[in-house]
């Protein structure tokens, strides 16, 4: 039973208007001897405005950049915060999965070159769980559902036993007889990485041609390559749409194999029409193939497409003896069983080797906090490769060039001239949708190649994505369902390696903790103070003041001065043009715009009455509120929020449908009636998708519950 946190019994919730009284500030909360009291009160309390001078606040951070500015002000961070409620997190038995079994590939009857490539090229000689239940399932030519957590090795799970069936094909494969197998995966770099397995796989089979169509790249090529032949077609649902409306040499007579892999981003991100397309597409020239399933979450949505596009499926579901599922030491194979209650449906497997954390950090204080918690792990702890998740792009390139000028500085060197200890410490990348393709390309491969680094993202990197060695996952932002969390966190603790998660929370959105637990999410909760307490071992940041050695001293006051110094350093970036300030501010307003559309059973969490846009600024940079960006972005919000009829047509849904579509989708179209005109036909009562199995032509899913980006999804643009 998941007992409430106190959280949920907090009597105060943030606002412009009023702000709490605390019960548990950032200061309050440090246990303060006199003296250092004294010395806090005339640092922090004698005004709310600590005035810093420039060497003070950039001492070590840009030791040449010392010439003289105006004296800048920076408000204080640890005043009028919010309180920190308790957090008595529930603590949940979460669901556990075996990874590994100790049954190696050769025990299967797979091709002998096959199973050479695997231990030769790949390097892998056992079997993980879910590749030992569903590689035999699926030799044996049925439809399957597989569902097993981040990081389990789904892929192989598929691609051995396509690889296999393939080239045991009595009459050989021709280059020009087109696709064979079809495999849908939601994002391009889930596309491309597919891709790179299935190319290994062939290596000895080299008469089998793979091939990738993903949004980003030229249409003229992937046309001359569809003209060429491929037999293993690996796409975006967008881009082989497209294909199939425009090119001619697209056929699917041929078509064994046809596999939806992250099968719940596919639907999260309202790509029903396009599945309904590509399935009557293929099932319009081929009636007898194989179909398979592929997710690390069970949601309803992924049950629904599984029960209209698999015939009778073997469900193949890796969790542990406790929850009384398939054991994977067990030889035979999985009996044909229903998809599962609800129940479970509602937990997740998590890696056990991950160790999820939260902490509660008031919003005046995120962006230093996060700044000290990339310190305290790139600069302080070797080899550490981290993700940060936010809301949007706009935020993923604000923190971006925002870290990346000022953080190198910290390590003593300014940020054009860091030495190479500092630029390897603090190697920061970033990977969003409104990048061109090519760099988001260039990106993976670098992030995926390096051993360290820290990869500032959107969600667009949550799923599927393969990203060896990753220690740390941040979620500076709340991810918008409980799916996408695991899918985040699912990024480290991969094939059995350990890895950590921190979730940053501002108090007044402590109840979402509840919400994860009620799903057998268990996080840990790390004090915002521990993190910034990083800072006093920071020689760049400890300013010129003087004091003695003993003020000095990692005490709190400490802690709060160099925190605010800091942030002096981040305001002063900022705020070093107007360029800078609209910037931040343009930054701000995509945050409050994304913060806005969390779906509706979290809105009691996250609502934007909950923020207190002053203290928001703060954590970009800004040293006041925008006043117009106040009463147009997040009244007109509120407006709309209060009238459900009208939100739903606002413009946001178009921009939205834009956003995600160029992010996750073939990137030749943004088409805003496409989704319109998909969300129309996607309306409950028309033709299920069962009916594309039994050759009939499909509509839209029935009674797919409508998960358009809008509802579903976030305006993460
Ligand atoms: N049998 C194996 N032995 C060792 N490593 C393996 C094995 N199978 C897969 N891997 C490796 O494990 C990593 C994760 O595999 P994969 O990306 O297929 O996981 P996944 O279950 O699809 O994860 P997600 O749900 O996040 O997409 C890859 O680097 C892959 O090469």
């Amino acid at each position: 039973m998941v007992q409430h946190a106190e959280a949920t019994k907090r009597k105060y919730r943030a606002s412009s208007e009023a702000p709490p009284a605390k019960r548990r500030s950032a200061v309050a909360f440090l246990p303060a001897k006199k003296a250092a009291a004294e010395e806090a009160q005339r640092t922090f309390k004698g005004k709310a405005q600590k005035t810093f001078s420039p060497n003070e606040s950039l001492v070590g951070v840009s030791g040449k950049n010392r010439e003289q500015k105006p004296c800048i002000r920076t408000s204080s961070l640890f005043k009028n915060n919010p309180e920190i409620p308790e957090l008595h997190r529930p603590v949940v038995k979460q669901v556990q999965e075996q990874v590994f079994t100790s049954d190696a590939f050769h025990k299967l009857d797979l091709h002998p070159h096959l199973i050479s490539t695997i231990n030769t090229v790949l390097n892998m000689t056992s079997m993980t769980s879910v590749q030992k239940q569903s590689i035999p399932v699926l030799l044996e030519g049925r439809d399957a559902l597989v569902r097993s957590q981040t990081g389990s090795g789904k892929t192989l799970a598929y691609c051995i036993p396509v690889v296999q069936s393939l080239q045991a094909m009595k009459s050989k494969i021709q280059r020009s007889d087109g696709p064979y197998a079809l495999v849908l995966v939601p994002t391009r770099e889930l596309a491309l990485q597919s891709f790179n397995t299935v190319q290994k796989l062939l290596k000895p089979f080299t008469w089998i041609v793979p091939g990738v169509l993903m949004g980003g790249e030229r249409k003229k090529s992937e046309k001359a390559r569809l003209r060429k032949g491929i037999n293993i077609l690996i796409s975006t649902p967008g881009r082989l749409v497209d294909h199939i409306k425009s090119t001619k040499n697209i056929h699917f007579s041929r078509i064994r194999w046809l596999i939806l892999d992250e099968a719940d981003r596919i639907l999260d991100l309202g790509f029903e029409k396009d599945i309904t397309v590509i399935l009557n597409a293929v099932n319009a020239e081929c009636q007898q193939r194989q179909n398979v399933l592929l997710s690390a979450t069970l949601t309803e949505g992924v049950t629904r497409l599984a029960d209209i596009s698999l015939l009778d499926p073997v469900q193949i579901s890796v969790l542990d003896q406790h929850h009384g599922q398939s054991d994977p030491e067990r030889g035979t194979l999985p009996e044909v069983s229903p998809l599962p209650p609800d129940d479970e449906l509602d937990s997740f497997a998590i890696p056990g080797s991950l160790d999820q954390h939260v902490t509660l950090v008031p919003s005046k204080l995120k962006l230093v906090s996060l700044a000290a918690f990339i310190l305290q792990k790139c600069k302080f702890e070797k080899d550490q490769k981290m993700i940060i998740f936010f809301l949007s792009c706009e935020l993923v390139e604000f923190y971006y060039h925002l870290f990346l000028r000022t953080l190198p500085a910290c390590s003593g060197a300014p940020a054009s001239r860091q030495p190479p200890s500092a630029s390897t410490r603090f190697k920061f990348l970033r990977l969003h949708g409104n990048m061109e393709q090519e760099e988001r390309t260039a990106v993976f491969e670098e992030f995926s190649h390096s051993k360290t680094g820290i990869l500032l993202c959107t969600d667009v990197a949550a799923r599927g994505l393969d990203l060896p060695q990753v220690t740390w996952i941040v979620q500076y932002n709340a991810p918008s369902s409980p799916a996408e969390y695991i899918h985040r966190i699912g990024r480290t603790a991969r094939i059995g390696c350990r890895g950590s998660s921190l979730l940053i929370l501002a108090p007044s959105e402590a109840e979402y903790v509840n919400s994860l637990a009620s799903h057998k999410i268990n996080v840990s909760e790390i004090h915002v103070e521990d993190i910034l307490s990083v800072l006093t071992r920071d020689g760049c940041l400890k300013g010129s003041r003087r004091g003695t050695q003993k003020s000095r001293a990692a005490g709190p006051q400490e802690i709060q001065r160099r925190a605010t110094v800091l942030q002096t350093v981040f305001e002063d970036y900022v705020h070093s043009s107007e360029r800078r300030v609209s910037w931040a501010k343009k930054a701000l307003q995509s945050f409050i715009r994304a913060y806005a559309t969390y779906p509706r059973e979290l809105k009691h969490i996250f609502h934007v009455r909950s923020l207190h846009l002053g203290h928001v600024a703060k954590s970009f940079g800004l040293r006041d509120a925008p006043q117009n960006l106040g009463v147009s972005a997040v009244k007109r919000r509120k407006g709309n929020l209060n009238r459900p009829d009208l939100h739903k047509k606002t413009r946001g849904k178009h921009r939205l449908a834009e956003i995600l579509r160029s992010e996750y989708s073939s990137g030749i179209e943004a088409s805003v009636a496409k989704v319109k005109k998909q969300n129309k036909h996607a309306a409950p009562g028309s033709q299920p998708c069962r009916a594309i199995r039994t050759g009939r032509p499909a509509s839209a899913m029935g009674k797919q519950k409508q998960r358009s980006p809008c509802n579903g999804k976030t305006q993460r643009d």
